[in-house]
């Protein structure tokens, strides 16, 4: 791996209090490995690969070179099928910047039923799924680093 990876941290703030814990778990997973990141913060979980795709843009142009990235948000379900689009619609947007562009990406958007299930996956003292995503964009920059990717 990149002795000390740079990463991109795209945080969706739809639900604030969720998206802090995320955020934490996500910086302290990365600290703990030495990564140094950034982090940008968008709307809502749709917005989340387009930012990915402008961080791409602008590293072709020049601009800051990330080894990875990290993708935080909560899509909570509602009353129609909103819900599916936000959840499915990230999550395959997100699925082909990793195939197509060779990205190293953790994927923390979490897609659950109510705020309860919610809280617990964020808070890094229980599942911690921002860490969680940190972590496997940190692996997936060791495997394309393994294969010369
Ligand atoms: N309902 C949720 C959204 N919806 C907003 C969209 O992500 C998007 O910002 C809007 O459609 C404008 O393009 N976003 C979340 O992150 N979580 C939700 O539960
Ligand atoms: C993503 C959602 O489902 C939600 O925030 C939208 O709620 P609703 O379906 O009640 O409009």
């Amino acid at each position: 791996m990149a002795s000390k990876p740079t990463i991109l941290i795209v945080e969706a703030r739809f639900y604030d209090h969720i998206a802090d814990h995320l955020l934490a778990g996500a910086k302290a997973a990365l600290e703990a490995e030495g990564a140094t990141f950034e982090v940008v913060t968008v709307p809502g979980a749709l917005e989340i690969p387009a930012a990915i795709g402008f961080a791409l843009s602008g590293a072709d142009e020049g601009g800051a070179d990330f080894d990875g990235f990290v993708a935080l948000g909560c899509v909570i379900r509602g009353e129609t099928f909103h819900f599916d689009i936000v959840a499915g619609e990230s999550a395959r947007a997100l699925m082909m910047l990793s195939v197509d562009e060779g990205i190293a990406l953790g994927n923390g958007i979490l897609t659950v039923e109510n705020e309860e299930q919610a809280l617990v996956r964020a808070d890094p003292a229980r599942k911690d799924k921002g860490g969680e995503a940190a972590k496997a964009a940190l692996a997936m920059i060791a495997i394309r680093d393994r294969f010369g990717g």
